[in-house]
């Protein structure tokens, strides 16, 4: 194989909602002109629906489960050790395969949840970034949490102060924390993954613009940070790369979900996806499910997101509140009601509400389950009021701004010489 000096190993987390912002974030800069090889977990690369096709290059990698399911959510930390330990062996023998076809690899973007890729990237003297997939408001939290800042535990009625954020109380805060006290095996995975970003060359957010600018610029005094366009889909962006979505994790049937759209009354479906790693109770599935029935509006549940969501039969989306959703349905504009269940997600559905204003969450109750009645109340809301359509304006910005610090990092790469 030809040598290739622009050559970018990309080491995504296994779920959908860290791959398909890291393989879009890769059609990016090959549209850069740079070569990508994207590493798909054996076992999720079984799952897909759709393989990868295009310019990306695929290689298999190894978490240790190459026959086994989705990762569980009760099993975060020991998904993620077992991970580090036989995904840094096979990241070591793709960077030296690579190495010996004349094609060797300059720079490693890895997923922030993954710090040992750095590791291996050092051994190999070459560059390494790390993408953070959530917000970069989100990870001020982590930061101040790590740092002693922020505490774990709290009054079930405090008011909490974080940067870049509304007033939070302890529903808003990530699911590691609480006023029963922390949880110590999730604490310890979310945070572990920080051990080493300060060795990063960059470390690069999928961010909403002017909204965490200020997060931003504070991220900025600890490490070298650079700021990505939402790295959503150019069909639904810019259209400057292409008109495909890329894959699904998903067994989809957007056919017939679109021909069935088709035949529904414009702003008249509710759409509703917890999307790849969420662990929604029964008992909240069931309230949901209850709520939407005392309606005679039409839903959906989970199918070809972006597709589905851009459909103008959509009026409204039930969601879980993952970061690639949010920033998904506010680049889209359609309404949102939050069922945030863990990690970033309670803070997410706050964001919604709070600060973009183009959602509402149910209130919980002590199980943490919100109930027909605070459903159904919030979707009356967003089917009758129209203030949600004027909030559409308010959408990502589409300008070029991102597109020039992706030229910067593009740049660093062709730049470096291993
Ligand atoms: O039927 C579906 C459902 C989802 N999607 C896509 O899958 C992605 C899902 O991403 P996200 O909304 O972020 O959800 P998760 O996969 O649950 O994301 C995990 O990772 C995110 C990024 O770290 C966190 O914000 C979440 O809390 C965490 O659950 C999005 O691009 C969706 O468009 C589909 O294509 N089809």
């Amino acid at each position: 194989m030809e040598s290739n000096g622009n050559h970018v190993q990309v080491v995504p987390y296994l779920s959908q909602g860290h791959i398909n912002p890291m393989f879009q974030f890769s059609k990016r800069l090959i549209s850069k002109g740079l070569k990508i090889t994207l590493a798909i977990i054996i076992h999720v690369a079984k799952t897909m629906e759709t393989q990868i096709d295009g310019p990306v290059q695929i290689e298999m990698i190894s978490d240790g489960h190459d026959e086994g399911g989705m990762m569980q959510a009760s099993s975060v930390s020991t998904n993620l050790e077992w991970f580090k330990v036989v995904g840094s062996k096979s990241l070591k023998q793709i960077l030296q395969t690579q190495r010996s076809l004349g094609n060797p690899v300059r720079y490693v973007v890895y997923d922030l949840f993954l710090p040992w890729a750095l590791d291996v990237t050092k051994q190999f003297n070459l560059l390494g970034a790390a993408f953070y997939t959530q917000s970069c408001v989100f990870h001020s939290i982590y930061y101040n949490v790590q740092n002693g800042v922020l505490k774990t535990t709290f009054s079930a009625d405090q008011v909490i102060s974080v940067l870049g954020l509304p007033p939070l109380d302890v529903s808003n805060l990530p699911s590691f924390t609480s006023h029963l006290g922390p949880d110590p095996s999730l604490l310890g995975a979310l945070l572990g993954p920080y051990c080493n970003t300060n060795k990063a060359n960059w470390v690069l957010f999928n961010i909403f613009d002017k909204l965490e600018v200020e997060v931003v610029n504070w991220t900025t005094k600890a490490w070298k940070v650079m700021a990505i366009r939402p790295t959503i889909p150019s069909m639904y962006l810019d259209k400057r790369i292409d008109v495909n979505f890329g894959f699904d994790m998903f067994v989809s049937k957007t056919a017939s979900c679109l021909s069935w759209l088709n035949s529904k009354k414009n702003h008249y479906v509710i759409y509703v996806s917890f999307c790849s790693i969420s662990v929604v109770k029964q008992e909240q599935t069931e309230e949901i499910a209850w709520a939407l029935l005392e309606f005679n509006f039409n839903f959906l549940w989970v199918c070809t997101q972006l597709e589905v969501l851009s459909h103008p039969a959509v009026r409204c989306f039930a969601t879980h509140c993952g970061w690639n959703s949010v920033l998904e349905t506010l680049n889209i504009g359609v309404p949102m009601i939050g069922f945030p269940q863990w990690i970033d997600q309670p803070t997410n559905a706050k964001c919604i509400k709070a600060l973009w204003k183009m959602g509402i969450r149910p209130k919980v109750d002590e199980t943490k389950i919100s109930g027909k009645r605070q459903i159904v109340s919030c979707v009356r809301e967003i089917m009758k009021e129209d203030k949600w359509d004027a909030m559409k304006k308010n959408t990502i910005s589409k300008g070029g701004r991102y597109d020039k610090n992706i030229d910067e990092f593009v740049a660093k790469v062709k730049e470096f010489v291993a």
